[in-house]
């Protein structure tokens, strides 16, 4: 039998009651959790939700309140040096040095972790097609968005820990990097990705952890999640049409028919049967977007504190 030491010592992140607390605010309340050698996990929340709080916790710098955060076994507060060289983190607005260039902070992080990763992230930095002789106070958000990925993934780091890290990305960028972050954990590299955007941890991540308020309220597969995000369909007509038509659709609701012109809110898992009722007739306008998330969690988690409890069970 393995000793619970290195049970710990073989997970990538563990949660255990993990809670923080600024003065009156209870920014983190016990939210236990445990990502696999190769998972990606999503931690999706609204704004204030304890998503940067429980990143700093994991990154060490600041203390738990109560519980702990360990990453492969090593507490991350008390054990802070160590956990860093394990850990790659990409903040959604990187601090950096504006008057030094690319290759400069390569060299300058390089020195500071003892090891030479040059190649390595210059090879990062044309796949990612990033000039790394400018001054970063010259670069665009999106091109310090990518050092910033290449100064966390040159050392490959067992744990990756991404806040919003594609919000400044175009999307032939944003391609690029999810193919990275499947180089990653093809290799047994793990990744805490956190977000306020579904659609941003829906194609990368393997699990999704809902935070709201400072709690995990549900923690699901994605295919589980991916059927429930809600979408706002709008549709004009070339004729008058019944909201019967499309309220009869299972998960369909909100459904308003004015004239010509419908609109209603709809589950992923009940659009392909809405657009076949919608094709049915001449469709002159269309659009479909998905809601945000903060109204999602009002649809799925919202109401009473306890509505996700039975899915945080399932945190493992
Ligand atoms: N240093 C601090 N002092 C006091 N309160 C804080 C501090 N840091 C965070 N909080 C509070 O803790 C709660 C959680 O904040 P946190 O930044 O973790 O949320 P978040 O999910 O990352 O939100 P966002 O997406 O807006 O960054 C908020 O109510 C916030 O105001």
């Amino acid at each position: 039998m393995p000793s619970s030491d290195s049970v710990r010592s073989d997970h990538p992140l563990i949660l255990e009651g993990l809670s923080k607390r600024f003065g009156h605010t209870l920014a983190l309340d016990g939210v236990s959790l445990e990502i696999g050698p190769g998972e990606v996990f999503g931690y999706l929340g609204p704004n204030g939700a304890g998503k940067t709080t429980t990143i700093r916790l994991v990154l060490g710098m600041i203390r738990p309140t109560a519980g702990r955060a360990s990453v492969f076994g090593l507490d991350t507060w008390t054990s802070a040096v160590g956990v860093h060289r394990l850990v790659g983190y990409v903040p959604g607005e990187p601090s950096l040095y504006p008057r030094l260039t690319g290759h400069e902070h390569i060299a300058y992080l390089g020195h500071l972790r003892g090891r030479d990763d040059r190649a390595r992230a210059r090879a990062l930095a044309d796949r990612l097609g990033l000039d790394l002789d400018r001054r970063t106070r010259t670069l665009s958000r999106g091109n310090r968005q990518k050092l910033a990925i290449v100064l966390a993934l040159m050392s490959e780091p067992r744990l990756l820990v991404l806040d919003e890290p594609t919000s400044g990305l175009d999307p032939l960028v944003q391609r690029q990097f999810h193919a990275l972050l499947r180089e990653h954990t093809e290799s047994g590299g793990s990744v805490l990705l956190s977000s306020h955007i579904l659609g941003e941890v829906q194609r990368v991540a393997d699990r999704i952890g809902v935070v709201r308020e400072g709690r995990l309220v549900a923690v699901e597969r994605l295919a589980d999640l991916s059927g429930k995000s809600l979408h706002h369909v709008r549709a004009s007509f070339a004729h008058d049409v019944r909201a019967e038509e499309f309220a009869g659709v299972p998960g369909v609701r909100d459904v308003t028919v004015e004239g010509q012109a419908l609109s209603c809110s709809a589950p992923q898992s009940a659009l392909d049967e809405l657009l076949r009722r919608v094709t049915a007739h001449t469709v002159i306008d269309f659009e479909c977007a998905e809601a945000e998330l903060d109204e999602m969690f009002l649809t799925y988690y919202g109401g009473e504190s306890d509505a996700g409890q039975p899915a945080a069970q399932n945190a493992s």
